[in-house]
This record gives structure tokens, sequence and C-alpha cells, in this order.
């Protein structure tokens, strides 16, 4: 169902910590709220589902006002942090938990445990499941209702890296396959944009910009969106019909019509390193090597205000440049600029 919060405020002992949030989650679609810790995103989540109430604007879901239900006449379902199941019940019975007894009821709890991938996990206890498993019943046992939207507040944070890509992809995918509306609250910049259909990036209280993940990238709203949302290399410059001096070079940066003086940033995978010739020219100072790919640090030569200007550039895994290498320093594509 669609979600539609509206002009949402809310202070804590004269704080304003919410401030005038509106936000529209379309039915089927999984919204990811990003932003950095402290701005707002778990009171916002909060307000959605009833545990905390604002102190102006409102929320509906599937175009009914659900801002004065409590939480349990909101039909919304959670999946907290912590997958905090009951220990002393079955993983049929957790999923189950919010369900009138009966045997539709079995039947549904089945039903949400094949969305998660864990069919045949119904008889094991909460300790017997990894922590991904955990978080997909946790997930069962939001959706067997059968909610009109479902939030997820952090929900891969006690997981580790390399089983959180993982996990990631079996949440999205169960909710495409049940169709849910969805909003996950992250502070992880690459969590939100390879989950979610759509960005909305929190800052200090305020949506400032909700996007498909690819435009929140490519065009940011301004210079603190462009570098929360990725590593960028930023330098002054000048800009003027569609092109941005800078000690780069002259750019073409992306549409967006103003002109003057600002800053130019440049993607780290924007740089193509070369045979040092006329253009700009650097010295590899450092390689982290990640296997499918690497990220240079190169200080380029003569100086600004003092000191080496240092651009981080991403190659291929394969590349072969060492510390100490003299390279040349090209940008391919389009920068964005801001006037400061
Ligand atoms: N019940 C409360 N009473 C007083 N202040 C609160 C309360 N809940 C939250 N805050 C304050 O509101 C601000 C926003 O908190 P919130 O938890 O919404 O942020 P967040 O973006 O979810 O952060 P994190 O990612 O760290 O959880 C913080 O400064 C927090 O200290």
């Amino acid at each position: 169902m669609r979600l539609e919060v509206d002009g949402v405020s809310k202070a804590f002992g004269g704080t304003r910590v919410l401030d005038d949030v509106s936000l529209v989650v379309d039915d089927g679609e999984l919204a990811a709220v990003l932003g950095p810790s402290g701005c707002g995103k778990t009171t916002l989540l909060r307000i959605v589902a009833g545990f905390e109430s604002a102190d102006a604007g409102s929320v509906a879901v599937g175009g009914a006002d659900i801002t004065s239900l409590p939480p349990e006449r909101r039909r919304i379902g959670i999946v907290p942090q912590e997958a905090a199941l009951f220990p002393h019940l079955t993983v049929r019975r957790n999923v189950g938990f919010g369900l009138p007894r009966g045997a539709a009821s079995a039947e549904r709890a089945r039903e949400c445990l094949d969305l998660v991938g864990l069919s045949g996990f119904g008889d094991r206890m909460p300790h017997e499941l990894s922590g991904g498993q955990q978080q997909r019943v946790a997930l069962a046992r939001a959706l067997a209702p059968g909610p009109g939207v479902v939030l997820l507040d952090e929900p891969f944070n006690a997981l580790d890296r390399s089983l959180r890509v993982s996990v990631r992809d079996d949440v999205r995918d169960a909710l495409k396959r049940a169709g849910a509306t969805a909003v996950l609250v992250t502070h992880d910049q690459e969590e939100a944009m390879s989950m979610a259909d759509t960005v909305a990036v929190m800052r200090e209280g305020r949506i400032v910009q909700k996007d498909e993940p690819a435009s929140v990238y490519a065009a940011p709203r301004d210079l603190g969106v462009a570098t929360f949302v990725g590593e960028a290399v930023i330098l002054p410059a000048s800009a003027a019909g569609g092109v941005a001096s800078c000690v780069l070079g002259a750019l073409p940066y992306a549409a967006g019509g103003s002109e003057g003086q600002g800053r130019v940033a440049v993607r780290p995978e924007q740089f193509v390193l070369t045979v040092p010739g006329g253009g700009t020219v650097g010295r590899v100072e450092r390689v982290e090597f990640f296997g499918h790919d690497a990220a240079l640090t190169v200080v380029l030569d003569g100086e600004r205000d003092g000191e080496g200007v240092v651009i981080r550039a991403r190659t291929r895994g394969d590349a072969g440049h060492r510390t100490g290498d003299r390279v040349g320093v090209e940008v391919e594509g389009s920068v964005l600029f801001f006037v400061s």
C-alpha cells in the first residue's frame, strides 16, 4: 500500500529532530531513508509505526489516515535492528506469533517462510540459525499478518560484512516477491543504493532529496548529498558556458545551469591514469588493492595553498600501478559543479 508522510515535525525537549518531513512511498516500492547517525531516521520510523507521536503532520497508509491510531491497529510490520526472536519458540511459531491460532495461520506462516527462502526451517529453534537466517525469520514474522507497509530499521547492522551482502539480496527478493511497500532506514550508502528502488537522503531532520539511486549519485542536489552518497574529490573551480575550470583543466559539468565560483566534485571512477604527458601529472602515493579494483591516491604536481592537490582514483585491479609511479591524470565524463 502507498505510504504518505506529510509535513511531519518532532522536537524533543526543545530540540527539533524532524522538520517538516514529507515522504511518499508508492505501493510495492522499496525506499531507503539514508542519513548520518542522529539525523532523525529512527524517530521518523517510530512515528510511522506509532511508537512516537508527531508534533505536526500526518501519516497515511493506503489512503487512510493512521496518525492517531495505536501501533497495533496500523497494519505496519517491523524488522528491528536485531531479529529479537522469541528464543523459546520454534521458527514457525515465531513467524505465526501475531496471527490467530488455526490451520490458516499455520499455512500463512509456511508461506512466509517460503518467501524468505527458509522453508524447511520451521521446526528449528532460533539459536540453531545463523544471524542472517534469524533476520530473514524476523522479516517473515513482519510479513505474516499481511501489513500495508514494512519498516526495516538498520536490519543488517548486527551481521558481519560478508554475510550482509547476501542477506540484503535475500531480504530484497523476499520483499519484492511479497509485493511489499517497504521503508529501509540505514546510514550505509552502499546498502541504500544497492537495495532500494528510491533513496531519500536525510540530513538534520529534513529529507533533502528523494530519487532513484542512480539519479541521487549522478545528479545530487548539493555538495553534501554528493559526498554522502559516494566518494568524490572536491576542488575549487569557476564555471561558465558548461565548462568548469579547475586544477585538472577545463571539465564539462552535468546540467544544472549554475555558473560562477564554486566547487567541482569528481568521482574516483572518472579518473583515467595515463602515461605522463602534457596534461595534469602526479605521483602515486598509495595503492589500495581490492582484487576486482584498486584505489590509488595520487598527489598532483604543483601546489595550491602550499599543499599538493590529492586525488583518489579507482582503477582496474590489474592495472599494475605502484607507489612512486608517475602518472598522467585525465577526467572522463561530466563532473558535478556546485556554486559556493
Ligand atoms: N526519546 C528521545 N528523547 C530525546 N531525544 C531523542 C529521543 N529520541 C531521539 N532523540 C534525539 O533525536 C535525534 C535523532 O535521533 P534518531 O535516533 O532519530 O536518529 P538516527 O538518524 O536514527 O540515528 P542513528 O542512526 O544513530 O540511530 C538524536 O539527537 C537523538 O539524541
